[in-house]
Parts: C-alpha cells; sequence; structure tokens
C-alpha cells in the first residue's frame, strides 16, 4: 500500500541565528509530517521555536539544514496556498470588514461580483454579515480575529498556519473563537498547524498535539486526539479531556529527564 505524500513536511529542519560571535540553534533537526485537512497544534515553553517553525513553513525564513516540503515541493518564500494568520490581527484599520476580506481576492485578480460572492460566504461562515460594513476599530478584538480568518479563508489556501491567534484574547472569547474556527474547520476543511501557549486550547482543537522542547527547539511528544470526538463543551469538561489536557501539561511543564523526542509521522492518523 503506497501511503499519500504529506500535505506539510519537515525533514530534519534545524535552524540557527547569528548571536554575537556565536551561533544558537532555534531549531533542532525538527522532522515533521501533517497530512492534508489534519489540524495540527503545537504547543510548547517559551523560545522553543514554535515561530521559527511557522516562519519556515510561512516563507519568511529559510531552514539552515534540513528541509520544509509544501505538497512535496520545497517552501521557496511565501504562496497562496498558505494563508498566515498572527496574533496581532493585521487588518487594514481604514478598510470595512467586506473590504478587508476582499482585499487579497483583489490582489490576485478575482473580478469584482466574485469578490463580493466570496467575501459574503465567509463573512457569513465566521458570522460577521452583520458588520459587513463596519470598520475593525468598531469591533471587539474576537470579530476582528474572525474577520482576519475570514479574509485568510477567502484567498482559498490549502494551509492555515496560525501563530497564537487567539493569544490576545480574553479566555470567554477565546473559547468561543476555538469553537466557532472548529466550525469553520469542520464545514470547509484546510491544512492547519496552529501554534498556541495554552494546554486547553491545544488539545480542543488539534487531530494532533506536538509538544516543543527548548533550548534547543524539537519535537518533544506527540500526542493524538481522536478525530471522532465532537469537540463541544461535553468534551471540555469530559474526563477524557482531562486526561488528555494532563498529559500534554505534563509534557510541557514536566520535561526534565526525558531525552529522544519521539519520531513523527501523520500515516497513524490518516
Ligand atoms: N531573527 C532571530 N535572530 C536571533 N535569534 C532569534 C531570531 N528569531 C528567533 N530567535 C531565537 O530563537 C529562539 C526561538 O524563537 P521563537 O520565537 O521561534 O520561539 P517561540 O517558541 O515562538 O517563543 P514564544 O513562545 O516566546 O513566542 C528564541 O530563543 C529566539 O530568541
Amino acid at each position: 500500500m503506497t501511503s499519500k505524500p504529506a500535505k506539510i513536511s519537515l525533514q530534519s529542519v534545524t535552524k540557527t541565528f547569528a548571536l554575537g560571535r556565536d551561533t544558537f540553534t532555534a531549531l533542532d533537526d525538527v522532522s515533521l509530517d501533517i497530512a492534508d485537512r489534519e489540524f495540527v497544534t503545537v504547543v510548547g515553553p517559551s523560545g522553543c521555536g514554535k515561530s521559527t517553525l511557522m516562519n519556515i513553513l510561512a516563507g519568511l525564513e529559510t531552514p539552515t539544514a534540513g528541509r520544509a516540503l509544501v505538497d512535496g515541493a520545497p517552501v521557496s518564500g511565501p504562496g497562496p496556498e498558505r494563508g498566515v494568520i498572527f496574533q496581532q490581527y493585521a487588518l487594514f484599520p481604514w478598510l470595512t470588514v467586506r473590504q478587508n476580506v476582499e482585499f487579497g481576492l483583489r490582489t490576485t485578480g478575482v473580478p469584482k461580483g466574485e469578490r463580493r460572492s466570496r467575501a459574503e460566504h465567509f463573512i457569513q461562515l465566521v458570522g460577521l454579515e452583520r458588520f459587513a460594513d463596519a470598520l475593525p476599530k468598531t469591533l471587539s478584538g474576537g470579530m476582528r480575529q474572525r474577520c482576519a480568518i475570514a479574509r485568510a479563508y477567502a484567498v482559498n489556501p490549502s494551509i492555515l498556519l496560525m501563530d497564537e491567534p487567539f493569544g490576545a484574547l480574553d479566555a470567554l472569547t477565546r473559547v468561543k473563537l476555538q469553537e466557532q474556527l472548529l466550525e469553520t474547520w469542520s464545514q470547509d476543511k484546510r491544512t492547519v498547524l496552529f501554534i498556541t501557549h495554552d494546554v486547553d486550547e491545544a488539545v480542543f482543537l488539534a487531530n494532533r498535539v506536538i509538544v516543543m522542547a527548548a533550548r534547543p527547539g524539537r519535537v518533544y511528544d506527540v500526542i493524538e486526539v481522536d478525530p471522532a470526538i465532537e469537540r463541544n463543551e461535553e468534551f471540555r469538561l469530559s474526563p477524557e479531556f482531562a486526561a488528555l489536557r494532563n498529559r500534554v501539561w505534563h509534557s510541557v511543564y514536566h520535561q526534565e529527564g526525558r531525552t529522544a523526542a519521539p519520531s513523527v509521522s501523520s500515516s497513524s492518523t490518516t
């Protein structure tokens, strides 16, 4: 049986930065395969290289050694098949929600009528239809991030790279947005790599949680979450969730005494 090639493949990726006369290893021999339409979260202590990993996949940094592949081709810069969402909403303040969502479509030459209907569709998908003509400054943080998600979706990327997208939001808004993101994703599945500091968020969203360790940044543990489980409040309050959360928590906060990183592959989840 031949297995499907990974949507995203990191192959022995090492990234070093110059630090005065020395070099600092931000990522050390990271290998990770992510299957098409898989939702993977990455969690780990500050400085373990989460953002560096994401920047390499976004094409904003290049590995010092090893390879980053998307659909089997080496990443050589940003590309329309990869939508990036950061913690800071990065909306244009002078454009309305609709204009922000349409913006990426305009730059890729999509005709006006189609732009409008695609924007409407994704604005509706994130539940912002009543605010389509509002400016970002009149929206809450959560609404702005929903707008950023609609904008990323509208250009039709097959991959969403999300770096702490809910990190600046209060706990309640965060929980709501996690549920909304999963609802959007289940209606229109993309491959997602989602970086977070929050163990609960990592478990709630993921098909697979990657735990990283710092100094040097590396894959430390991999925890599977059954994709068949419905992600709702019942799951959040369930013993299964508590067990997964404990497992991930332990891996993030009690990393001493472990030496080898487990090997990582999407094959077990496809
Ligand atoms: N351009 C750079 N030049 C020098 N060092 C860098 C650069 N970018 C990142 N680093 C270092 O690499 C390490 C990993 O940084 P990175 O931002 O990827 O970690 P992180 O896990 O995302 O951290 P946090 O959770 O705090 O955002 C850090 O020690 C950081 O100081």
